[in-house]
C-alpha cells in the first residue's frame, strides 16, 4: 500500500467510527474572547487578565533579553534560566529544579532514562500520555505495569505479586517507581498521595520506592502560594520527584522537574527532551517569573479561593437534580458527590452525547469542549467542565440552568416534570 493510501485508510477509519480529530474552530482567546470559559485549562485565568498583561509587559520592557534563548541549555545556559531555576527551587522548596520545554517533555525526559533495565515502573491506568511515551522508550519498557485509577488497594496488590516474583525488590537492588497525576486531568480526582506513601514506606523499607507526581493541573492552585498538593501535604522529601508544568494555571508554557542534585546531573547528561533541543525563550522565562511573582504575593491564593469555592457553588445547584436524570443523559463520578470530596477545578460531566451537549452549550455562550474515546475510555465520554477564577457565581448558575435544559430535551416527556422546578 502507499503511504498516502495507508495514512488516508487510517483516517478515513477514524472518521467512520467517529473519532477523527480536527481542530476546533478558531477562536479569540485572552482578554477579548467571546463566551464564558469552562474548557481552558488557564484556571486562574491570568491568560485572559488585563492586569496579568501588563505586569508581563512591564517586566518584558525592564528585561534585557527578550528573544531566542540561542540554543540548548547545554550550548548556553542564559543568567535568566539559571536565576529561574534557583528561583523555582527556592520556591518549591526542593534540592533542585530542571527546567524543560513542556510538560511533556520533562516527563518524556524522566521516565525515558531514569529507570534502568531491572527496575520497575508502576503506573495509575489514568497517567497522561508523556508519562506513557517516556516509560515505554525506557529501559524498564518490560517491567511497566498499571493499577487501576487511584486505587491503593490494587497497587498494593501489583507490588506483593512483583515481590513474590523478584527478590530484589525486597532487598533493594532493583527500584520501583510509582507514577501518579496529584489532580488528574480528565477526571478531576486526587491521587491518595498520603497513602501511597504510607504503602511505599511500610512495603520498601530500603527506600528503594520512588514516588513520582506530576503536579500539572494543581499548580498554582493547591497548597502554600499554589505549591501544588505534594507541599499542601509536606510530603515534599517523600517525593522523588515533581513535576510543575506552566502551560495550565501559570499562563505561559514550559515545565520544571523538582528532584535530586544527582537526579538533575543525570538528567543533564542523558535526558534527550532536554539536551537536543532549544531552551525556553526569554519571553518565557520572564512570563514564568511573573507568574511566580503572583503567587508569591498572594494573588494567586485569592483567586484559587474564588475558583474552589465555584466548584461548591456549581454541585450545590447541580446536585440536587442530578440523581433524576438518566446516567447516559448526564451523571457525575460518585467521588464528587460525596460531601468530604476535595473541590476541584475539574468536573467531568458524564455523557454518551457529549459532542451534541457541547455544541448546545457552546451556542449559548458556555464555552465547552467534549472529550470522547481515545482521549477517555470506551463509555467515559463527558464534557469537561474547566472552573476559572475569571467564572462568576451567576455564569455557574446560568451554566447549570443550561446544562439541566439540554437535559431535559433528552428526556421523555414525562421525565422532564422531575427537573421541571429547576431555574432553567
Ligand atoms: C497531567 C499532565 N502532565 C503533563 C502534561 C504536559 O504538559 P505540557 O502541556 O506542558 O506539555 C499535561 C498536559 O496536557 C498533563 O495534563
Amino acid at each position: 500500500m502507499s503511504l498516502n493510501a495507508r495514512l488516508q485508510a487510517s483516517l478515513d477509519s477514524r472518521r467512520k467510527r467517529n473519532i477523527l480529530r480536527r481542530l476546533p474552530e478558531p477562536t479569540t482567546v485572552g482578554p477579548n474572547s467571546t463566551g464564558s470559559d469552562f474548557y481552558t485549562n488557564d484556571y486562574l485565568s491570568l491568560a485572559s487578565s488585563k492586569s496579568y498583561h501588563e505586569r508581563l509587559l512591564k517586566k518584558l520592557q525592564s528585561s534585557h533579553a527578550v528573544a531566542g534563548s540561542g540554543g540548548s541549555r547545554l550550548l548556553v545556559n542564559s543568567t535568566a534560566h539559571a536565576t529561574l531555576e534557583a528561583r523555582l527551587a527556592t520556591f518549591f522548596q526542593a534540592p533542585a529544579a530542571l527546567l524543560f520545554n513542556s510538560g511533556f517533555d520533562a516527563n518524556v525526559g524522566f521516565f525515558a532514562c531514569i529507570p534502568g533495565e531491572h527496575d520497575f515502573v508502576l503506573y495509575d491506568e489514568a497517567i497522561h500520555a508523556s508519562v506513557y511515551d517516556g516509560m515505554r522508550a525506557s529501559r524498564a519498557r518490560d517491567s511497566l505495569y498499571s493499577f487501576k485509577h487511584n486505587s491503593v488497594e490494587s497497587l498494593d496488590r501489583r507490588l506483593s505479586d512483583l515481590m513474590r516474583s523478584d527478590p530484589r525488590i525486597l532487598d533493594g537492588t532493583c527500584s520501583v517507581f510509582i507514577a501518579v497525576e496529584s489532580l488528574y486531568s480528565m477526571d478531576g480526582d486526587f491521587a491518595p498521595l498520603l497513602d501511597i506513601v504510607q504503602l511505599l514506606e511500610t512495603s520498601l523499607p530500603h527506600g528503594n520506592g520512588h514516588l513520582i507526581v506530576d503536579e500539572a493541573h494543581a499548580t498554582g492552585i493547591y497548597g502554600p502560594e499554589g505549591r501544588g498538593l505534594v507541599a499542601m501535604l509536606g510530603l515534599e522529601k517523600k517525593v522523588t520527584t515533581r513535576l510543575h508544568t506552566f502551560g495550565k494555571a501559570l499562563a505561559c508554557t514550559g515545565a520544571v522537574l523538582l528532584t535530586s542534585p544527582l537526579i538533575y546531573s543525570y538528567l543533564l547528561n542523558y535526558a534527550r527532551p532536554l539536551i537536543y533541543t532549544t531552551a525556553l525563550n526569554h519571553a518565557c522565562i520572564t512570563a514564568i517569573d511573573t507568574s511566580l511573582d503572583i503567587l508569591t504575593d498572594g494573588t494567586a491564593t485569592q483567586l484559587s479561593t474564588h475558583l474552589l469555592n465555584l466548584f461548591d457553588t456549581f454541585l450545590t445547584k447541580l446536585a440536587p437534580f442530578i440523581k433524576k436524570l438518566p446516567p447516559d443523559v448526564i451523571h457525575l463520578p460518585q467521588n464528587i458527590l460525596v460531601p468530604s470530596a476535595r473541590a476541584s477545578p475539574i468536573i467531568p460531566v458524564m455523557t454518551s452525547k457529549a459532542r451534541p451537549l457541547s455544541a448546545y452549550l457552546n451556542e449559548r455562550g458556555f464555552l465547552t469542549r467534549p472529550i470522547v474515546w481515545p482521549t477517555v475510555p470506551k463509555g467515559a465520554d463527558r464534557v469537561r467542565i474547566c472552573l476559572h477564577a475569571g467564572n462568576t457565581v451567576e455564569e455557574i448558575d446560568s451554566l447549570v440552568g443550561a446544562l439541566l435544559a439540554w437535559a431535559q430535551t433528552q428526556m421523555q416527556p414525562r421525565a422532564r416534570g422531575l427537573i421541571a422546578d429547576a431555574k432553567l
